[in-house]
């Protein structure tokens, strides 16, 4: 793979997957977006327009499609839909890739790179994860908040990608103002995602709070510590070597969100629409019960989800 002129096609132009567009193409990057909707059309319209603390203000002229009008091939596919919508993608998954491509997917949602790479086995999967607040403020606009933005990404051992590959997007990536790292341990960095949104999704639902009823002592933060101590508990048992104690370093994080925080699962539910409640509770559950390890805390919140 050339280490310049990399195709990339952003597979869900949402929150992520726009602020992932957008910055590249800002820096030049040959950017394709799948989109669907009134979403597709103002995006064809009028542009993709980038509201971002990092960046300012933006208009980009970018090609946009729908995943079944797309007929072109890319290097680089970033996965940037909803855990509940990747199957809607698998076919263009399929179509767009050629023997050096690279899939990337960049959920919250533990177990995804696998998930994928089972539903297109000619393909080259990776895993990854990502570190921003990004999400659709209008047809056509994304909104990125703050200055962290950084994604992670990797091989899982099964899989072979050469480091001038992997080099090559982490080159494109930093271009582009997003801090970029390729993981030594994805199975161990897209579990220590998975943790701790989990854990802060689940609890900001049940409760129906902001994260600062977190951040105090009491039964909520109890809760968040309890779903933290056994996700930790099933990572463990699935041999996850991890570089510091994962109840110690949710709490580290959750206490530095600005109190209003929820996540993006509690907003969804809230307003009534489709969340990743599947991928971030039940696949906790269930995979605690493929590995044998009791998870009560879990259990208890999941009675209000079924
Ligand atoms: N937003 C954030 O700040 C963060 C999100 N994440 C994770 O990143 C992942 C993506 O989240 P996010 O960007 O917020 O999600 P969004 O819902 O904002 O974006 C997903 C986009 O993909 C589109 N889409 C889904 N399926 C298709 C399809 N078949 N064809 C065309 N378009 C499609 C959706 O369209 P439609 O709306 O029509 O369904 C939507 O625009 C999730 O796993 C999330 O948990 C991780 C870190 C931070
Ligand atoms: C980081 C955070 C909390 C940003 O919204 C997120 O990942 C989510 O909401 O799913």
């Amino acid at each position: 793979m050339a280490n310049s002129n990399l195709k990339y096609l952003i597979a869900g132009t949402g929150g992520v997957g726009g602020s992932i567009a957008a910055f590249l193409s800002l820096s030049g990057k040959d950017v394709t977006c799948i989109a669907r909707g009134e979403h597709l059309a103002a995006i064809r319209g009028n542009g993709l327009q980038l509201h971002s603390d990092l960046k300012g203000e933006h208009c980009l002229k970018v090609a946009a499609f729908t995943a079944e009008e797309f007929q072109g091939k890319a290097d680089v596919i970033f996965v940037c839909v909803k855990g509940y919508s990747v199957d809607s993608i698998t076919e263009l998954i399929k179509r767009a890739s050629h023997e050096r491509t690279v899939v990337i997917p960049i959920l919250n949602v533990y177990g995804t790179g696998p998930r994928i790479q089972r539903l297109v086995p000619g393909v080259t999967v990776l895993d990854g994860c990502i570190y921003i607040v990004g999400f659709v403020s209008g047809r056509g606009e994304i909104t990125q908040m703050g200055k962290i933005f950084r994604l992670v990404y990797g091989a899982h051992r099964s899989t072979i990608v050469s480091r001038e590959t992997l080099e090559a997007v982490q080159r494109d990536l930093q271009e582009s103002g997003i801090k970029a790292d390729i993981s030594d341990d994805i199975d161990r960095d897209t579990f220590v995602k998975w943790s701790f949104i989990s854990a802060m999704a689940v609890t900001g639902a049940y409760y129906d709070v902001p994260m600062g009823e977190v951040q105090k002592p009491g039964k909520v933060r109890d809760t968040f510590i309890g779903l933290s101590q056994e996700s930790a508990a099933l990572g463990r048992k699935l041999g996850i070597e991890f570089k510091e104690d994962i109840v110690e370093y949710n709490l580290k994080v959750i206490d530095k969100l600005a109190p209003e925080s929820t996540a993006s699962m509690q907003k969804d539910m809230a307003k009534g629409h489709q969340s990743e409640v599947q991928g971030l509770l039940f696949d906790m559950i269930t995979a605690a019960e493929e590995q044998g390890i009791e998870v009560l805390t879990y259990r208890m919140v999941a009675e209000k989800f079924k």
